[in-house]
């Protein structure tokens, strides 16, 4: 089973995947994230870091993800694992559709067009949602030029509007609830789609 965790920055995805390493230890996860998973992810580091133009960070991020399938999630899955991923394919539908608006022609359209013969659509993905005025407080210091207010409202107003196409796989997560609670939820609800 392959889950995703998304969220727009500061929305506590990292500290909700880290609790899920004790949540779940019975299941024993593969834990993974992207960007990041392989060497691949050090591009991408350097691709934000240096403000890039969009169209290569872009597929950055893609290569990214083909590298992170091939050579984690795919075995994993292959094994009969339950894989989850801090981000996924949605991070670059959401975040993407944004940074390439008025770049490219429909943008979203052309990232699943680019996604869909070599990707692996999650079975269940959670969104934590909450506003960005509370993320921000969280993140403090700006770091990434993702981390501001305007892009971050765009950035959640595609994430709301995935999950309304895909309400099956989709599920949100109050992100205002304490660490604990979001975690509890969360794992209950991957244990029960599990069996
Ligand atoms: N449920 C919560 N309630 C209050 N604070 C939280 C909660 N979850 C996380 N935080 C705090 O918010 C900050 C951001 O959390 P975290 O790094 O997990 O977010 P993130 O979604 O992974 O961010 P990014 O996408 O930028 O990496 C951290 O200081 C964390 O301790
Ligand atoms: C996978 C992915 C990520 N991003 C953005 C979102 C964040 O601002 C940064 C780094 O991610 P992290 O979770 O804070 O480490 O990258 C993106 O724009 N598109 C993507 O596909």
């Amino acid at each position: 089973m392959l889950v995703t965790i998304e969220g727009i920055d500061g929305s506590g995805k990292s500290t909700l995947v880290d609790g899920l390493h004790a949540a779940l230890a019975d299941l024993d996860p593969v834990i993974t994230r992207e960007p990041g998973a392989t060497w691949v992810g050090e591009a991408v580091r350097r691709s934000i870091a240096e403000n890039t133009d969009p169209v290569t960070e872009c597929l950055l991020f893609v290569a990214d993800h083909a590298a992170h399938l091939a050579h984690v999630v795919r075995p994993a899955i292959a094994k009969g694992r339950v894989v989850v991923s801090d981000r996924y394919s949605d991070s670059r539908y959401a975040y993407q559709g944004v940074t390439l608006e008025g770049v490219i022609p429909d943008p979203i359209g052309w990232l699943r067009a680019v996604h869909a013969p070599f990707t692996l659509v999650p079975d269940l993905t959670f969104l934590c949602v909450l506003p960005v005025s509370e993320a921000e407080k969280r993140l403090k210091a700006k770091r990434e030029h993702f981390e501001d207010a305007e892009v971050l409202e765009r950035v959640q107003k595609n994430y709301l509007a995935l999950a309304r196409a895909e309400p099956e796989r989709f599920v949100l997560v109050d992100a205002l609830l304490p660490q604990e609670d979001v975690c509890g939820f969360v794992a209950d609800e991957i244990r029960r789609r599990a069996r």
